[in-house]
């Protein structure tokens, strides 16, 4: 499980706080208006934001580690894949950041890119791929990290609706096979009722316990319903 124990985020014009607990292996949506603070509260159990209160995993708290020793891997939008390195050396990076591959780091992340589709291209540059393929190269690299908490900002939100549906999907079923968590930050409905089971409503300087995805949507609260444009 996932805790968080009266955590309080400030910044000089921003404040938001967080009393909730996520069940393991959840796939959870992170929705709400723009600023709400969704990126900040994924940040915070990253390790990139400071705040009061207790992150806890699994009943440890992880708030006192460097990200590099939490328990978390994390995607972004832009995949920060690096452009002069070769996708088996990208993925390398989630094992070894100074990238001295033992031979069993290269045969993991050749399997991390067989997973996800991309066996074949490990040799290759991300410059030469398609941005469904760098995607999946992104996803590789935070699978073999082998972290149970996976923080998905925003990752697929440049893709045409066909490709993200199927990278959701391509998460949603890695996450069964792992046993991962997930928590992703979403702007858009329809993916948070693809990938999750439950839902993180965040807005007016407070993250909600988790509600299921569709009731949140079905029966959104007022801030919600306006940021869905259903008044
Ligand atoms: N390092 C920081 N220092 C000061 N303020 C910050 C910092 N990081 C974020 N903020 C502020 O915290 C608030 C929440 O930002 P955050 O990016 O988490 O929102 P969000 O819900 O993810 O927004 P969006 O959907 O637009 O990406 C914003 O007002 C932002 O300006």
């Amino acid at each position: 499980m996932l805790t968080f124990d009266a955590v309080e985020i400030a910044f000089p014009s921003f404040r938001l706080t967080a009393s909730l607990d996520i069940q393991a292996g959840r796939r959870v949506a992170v929705i709400g208006p723009s600023g709400a603070g969704k990126s900040t509260l994924l940040g915070a159990i990253a390790g990139f934001v400071q705040h009061e209160g207790a992150i806890l995993w699994q009943g440890e708290r992880i708030d006192g580690l460097p990200p590099a020793k939490r328990p978390v891997a994390m995607l972004f939008q832009d995949n920060n894949l690096f452009t002069h390195l070769t996708l088996g050396q990208n993925v390398g990076l989630g094992l070894r950041p100074d990238l001295r591959l033992a031979p069993d780091d290269k045969a993991a992340a050749d399997a991390a890119l067989d997973r996800v589709g991309l066996g074949r291209f490990g040799s290759r540059k991300p410059g030469s791929l398609s941005g469904g393929q760098q995607s999946r190269a992104a996803l590789a690299r935070v699978l073999v990290m082998r972290r149970p908490l996976l923080l998905l900002d925003e990752p697929f939100a440049a893709l045409g609706p066909a490709l993200k549906d199927e990278m959701l999907d391509l998460v949603a079923e890695l996450a069964e096979e792992t046993g991962a968590t997930v928590l992703m930050v979403t702007h858009d409905p329809r993916d948070a009722v693809r990938l999750s089971e439950e839902a993180v409503f965040v807005a007016d300087g407070v993250a909600a316990p988790p509600v299921p995805t569709p009731q949140l949507l079905e029966d959104p609260p007022p801030k919600l319903a306006a940021y869905l444009g259903r008044r």
